[in-house]
């Protein structure tokens, strides 16, 4: 369960206002999954202890990590508030972590808010009126923002000036407020639904991509020295290879085998410790989880590989066409599991291999799933 309450680490090293956990949660639907893209509560409250404190000791992200070095520099250098930042990409994979690190590097406080809290202009005023000079806003789903709000950040964005609108009709009337030079920090799972004038207004954007296994074993390593978990390197990459590409789904599965271990075993994350408690957790060998893995052996086993449309793949694994089509296809697609065509959902030779099920017509079968 989300809790009610703003995520614990919010409050301790940032402000937030207005945060929407109802919309949060809608967001991130799958986030009880152990690879669901969203932050639980508990991932909330241990996220804190694991966030990467400045841009050095962020992983991976290469280049919007050089590029943000840069912007981030030269602003310091000029004495100046640094430009506004975008940064897209999918759930866990860091946005948040950098807008914190964006005002640990310019000594500046931050506020957090996101775009479904903010449903009228006012909420936007209010935020932006109380301000401190320097201060980084970071505003999450910035691609979910009421229109009028979105039309007043437009012109704070530029010109450091909203227009509070005071009475209605005729007589209503527009005081202009000015506002002390701020940071704009937008995250969008979505950059392509953001309008154009709102994305023009961003100094610098940042793609965050998601993480090599190497990486994500780099991630593995140093969060499970900030838990004093011992761990071997072929432990940390059974883990790394099954994290989705994504920090946060790392950072989970680890937290899943330490309980592993420490029941189980002398508490030392070896590669067949991580092996064994994440076939417990049904996470298998390439991340896919049960849901994942029933969508495809109903496609393989029901419509011999397809294709299949959306709905009826949908009902024979019970679960809503929505849940199918956002929660399980994104990853089944970007491994190469599964197609989307016209004519529906296409298995791909990678998932009759990935399943251990033998194509109609062909030879032998294949591995299981969760064998190291
Ligand atoms: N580059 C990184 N290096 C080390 N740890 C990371 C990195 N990126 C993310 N993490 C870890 O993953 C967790 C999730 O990151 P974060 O909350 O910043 O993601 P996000 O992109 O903002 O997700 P969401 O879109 O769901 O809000 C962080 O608490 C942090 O521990």
């Amino acid at each position: 369960m989300c809790p009610k309450v703003p995520p614990p680490h919010r409050e301790r090293e940032a402000v937030v206002v207005n945060w929407d956990d109802t919309a949060a949660m809608t967001e991130h639907a799958a986030s009880g999954r152990l690879v669901g893209g969203g932050a639980d509560g508990e991932d909330q409250a241990v996220e804190a202890a694991l966030r990467p404190k400045d841009l050095g000791e962020f992983i991976g992200q290469e280049k919007v990590r050089e590029q943000l070095d840069l912007v981030l520099r030269a602003a310091r250098a000029r004495g100046a508030t640094a430009d506004h930042v975008l940064l897209s990409g999918a759930p866990g994979l860091g946005k948040t972590t950098l807008s914190m690190i964006i005002a640990a590097e310019m000594g500046a406080p931050i506020r957090i808010t996101s775009g479904p809290a903010i449903q009228h202009a006012g909420d936007l005023a209010a935020i932006l009126s109380s301000l401190q000079e320097g201060e980084v806003l970071f505003l999450d789903e910035i691609h979910r923002m009421s229109r009028p709000a979105e039309e007043m950040l437009y012109m704070a964005m530029e010109d450091f000036r909203v227009d509070v609108i005071v009475g209605k009709g005729p007589g209503a009337t527009a005081i202009p407020l000015e506002l002390p030079p701020f940071t704009l920090v937008g995250a969008t799972t979505r950059a392509g639904l953001l309008p154009p004038p709102l994305r023009d207004r961003f100094g610098f954007t940042g793609h965050m991509e998601f993480y090599e296994p190497t990486e994500l074993e780099r991630v593995v390593h140093r969060s499970a020295g900030l838990l004093d978990v011992g761990i071997e390197a072929r432990g940390a990459a059974e883990i790394a290879g099954r994290s989705r590409g994504t920090p946060r789904i790392a950072n989970r599965l680890l937290r899943r085998v330490r309980d592993y271990a420490q029941v189980k075993a002398d508490g030392v994350i070896t590669r067949d410790i991580a092996a064994a408690a994440l076939a417990v957790y049904e996470v298998d060998s390439r991340g896919l989880d049960r849901l994942d893995r029933a969508v495809l052996e109903a496609l393989l086993k029901l419509f011999g590989g397809g294709p299949v449309g959306l709905s009826t793949l949908a009902v024979a694994v019970g679960e809503e066409r929505e849940t199918v089509e956002e929660v399980a296809e994104p990853f089944l697609v970007r491994e190469g599991l599964l197609a989307r065509t016209p004519r529906g959902r296409i298995a791909t030779p990678a998932a009759w291999a990935h399943l251990g099920i033998t194509p109609p017509g062909s030879g032998s079968g294949q591995q299981g799933l969760f064998g190291a």
